[in-house]
């Protein structure tokens, strides 16, 4: 089995540096896209095990990566706290309803994982199968503020401020909520270990609107709470935008930080207490050249060193990337990172 990126998660030294991208599953292949279109549309796609299975692999034996993660998406946890979504096509996730006072409070409730996230979990068991021990399977939720976002906003926004005024005028509503999300995203991970899966990762995409008064109030002490809870394989702790966070996140209870390309690596070893880093090449440096790839991956290389480091973009990759050029990442890590051991 290559378990490169879990001896590194761990803190071990390694004999290269392991890769693999945020959003590798979906988005870029076009065989994703081949079967995306034989289903009605994304939330069946996430509901049928065998066909998450299968995307989930492709980036496996297409690109070469050192980890698959779960095909789902964060949104499935609102989903089943009783919130449905819709992927609307070109526009993202909506949702019909959302939560706005106290009273909407009564009409979710903590999921219950078994029976509302049980396809979830199969499709970890069938891919856990299927990969036979080629690389390890990620499972992932996102963070207890990002969904609070989805779930007062109902669908995308620049500046989520719905949800972020929530936070000034309705404190106690919005602790509420974020431990109900809480409560149910641990049960969410638990789950997914006792599938399979064999290291986390914990999305906070919306991290970097809050002022860091208000991360170290509404969003940290429930990031901890899931770290704390969780003992049985390695976590990452993502939090995009939020350079201000992490020294608290340094301090957690997780093994690796993801940065995003706008956090300076060698400032990030200082604040992260010893822990494991991924990251951070700009996802937009894929648009470039062959070469001017190459120079890019390696000098985010050099930044970071050959240990405690997972090698991967600042952030998703983009849907109109030629999966050619994340070859071109992909090997220039596997060939100059063992070089520089
Ligand atoms: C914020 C967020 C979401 N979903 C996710 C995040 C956190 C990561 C991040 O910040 O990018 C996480 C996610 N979503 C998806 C995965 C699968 C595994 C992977 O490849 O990483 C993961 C890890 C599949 C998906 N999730 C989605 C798609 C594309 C929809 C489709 O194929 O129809 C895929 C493959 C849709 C989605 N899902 C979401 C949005 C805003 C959208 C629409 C725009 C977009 O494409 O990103 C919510």
């Amino acid at each position: 089995m290559n378990d490169l990126i879990l001896r590194t998660a761990r803190g071990e030294k390694t004999e290269r540096t392991p890769v693999w991208l945020m959003r590798q599953a979906g988005r870029i292949l076009p065989e994703y896209r081949a079967v995306r279109a034989s289903v009605s549309g994304f939330v069946e796609l996430c509901q049928t095990p065998e066909l998450a299975c299968e995307v989930t692999i492709q980036p496996v034996d297409l690109l070469g990566v050192d980890a698959a993660i779960i095909f789902s998406d964060i949104l499935v946890i609102p989903e089943a706290m009783g919130l449905p979504y819709e992927m609307v096509e070109k526009r993202g996730p909506f949702f019909p309803n959302t939560i706005q006072t106290e009273k909407d409070l009564g009409k979710i409730r903590v999921a219950d994982v078994q029976s509302d996230l049980g396809y979830v979990l199969d499709a970890i068991k069938l891919t856990k199968k299927e990969l036979n021990g080629r690389v390890p399977l990620i499972g992932f939720a996102g963070a207890p503020f990002t969904i609070f976002c989805y779930m007062i906003e109902g669908q995308g926004s620049k500046t989520f401020s719905n949800a972020k005024k929530m936070f000034y005028t309705e404190p106690e509503f919005s602790h509420k909520l974020l431990q109900m999300i809480t409560d149910s995203t641990i049960a969410y991970l638990k789950a997914q270990i006792e599938a399979g899966a064999d290291m986390i990762q914990i999305f906070d995409s919306w991290a970097g609107i809050l002022s860091p008064e208000q991360y170290e109030i509404f969003a940290m002490p429930y990031i901890n709470q899931i770290c704390d809870a969780i003992d049985e394989v390695p976590k990452t702790v993502f939090a995009k935008g939020a350079y201000f966070a992490r020294e608290a996140i340094g301090k957690a209870n997780c093994n690796t930080i993801g940065l995003d390309w706008n956090m300076n690596v060698a400032e990030s070893r200082k604040l992260a207490n010893g822990k494991v880093l991924q990251g951070n090449l700009d996802p937009c440096a894929l648009y470039g050249s062959d070469k001017d790839i190459e120079k890019a991956t390696i000098k985010m290389l050099d930044q970071f060193g050959p240990d405690h480091h997972i090698a991967n973009l600042g952030h998703g990759v983009y849907p109109d990337i030629n999966p050619e050029k994340v070859k071109v990442f992909i090997n220039t890590v596997k060939e100059y990172s063992e070089k520089m051991r």
